[in-house]
């Protein structure tokens, strides 16, 4: 299993997407599998039952996956340690991406629930997360002014090491 992990709009889902053709593996959206699980999106579980509800969602969820995958994971599943754990035992790569280019490519995002609001709350959001990203990851790439296809690039080499 390769997991990528990163705050929201690092590009985890673009990149899994890119990496799944090169290496002929499949990959899995892990929101929207719990979202298509739910039958809600996650901005409703939020609203209806709370971030709680949504975290053990996806803890469980990590705890199911079976098949040998790249999974694009939500931006938060590195918060909890149970979740953490069950990473540990996969490939962990942290797409760094600066809060310039977070900022950038959200920019017009109304969908995520933690993206709203006071920006001075996201950009601490954003701060708290770095260090536990990058203890969580076994790999770390930068991803600022790259393509999907460089950062895939990147991955590949460092998954031949
Ligand atoms: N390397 C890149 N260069 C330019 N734009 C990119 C790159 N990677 C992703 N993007 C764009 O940034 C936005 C966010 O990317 P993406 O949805 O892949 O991020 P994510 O990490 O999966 O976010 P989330 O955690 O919210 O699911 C999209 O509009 C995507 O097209
Ligand atoms: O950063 C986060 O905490 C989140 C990121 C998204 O991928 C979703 O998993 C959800 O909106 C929460
Ligand atoms: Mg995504």
């Amino acid at each position: 299993m390769i997991f990528l992990v990163g705050f929201m709009g690092s590009g985890k889902s673009t990149v899994a997407h890119q990496l799944s053709k090169d290496l002929g593996r499949p990959y899995i959206e892990m929101d929207e599998c719990i979202e298509n699980q739910e039958g809600l999106s996650i901005a409703e579980m939020f609203s209806q039952y709370g971030e709680s509800y949504f975290r053990e969602k996806e803890t469980e969820f990590l705890k199911s996956i079976q098949e040998d995958s790249i999974v694009s994971t939500g931006g938060g599943v590195i918060l909890s340690e149970e979740n953490r754990e069950i990473l540990s035992k996969s490939t962990v790569v942290y797409l760094k991406a600066s809060w310039h280019t977070i900022v950038k490519r959200l920019e017009e995002d109304t969908e995520r629930p933690l993206w709203k609001g006071d920006v001075e709350e996201k950009k601490s959001r954003f701060k708290e997360r770095l260090p536990i990203y990058e203890q969580t990851a076994d790999h770390i790439i930068v991803v600022d002014e790259k393509t999907p296809k460089q950062i895939a690039q990147e991955i590949e080499v460092c998954l031949k090491d």
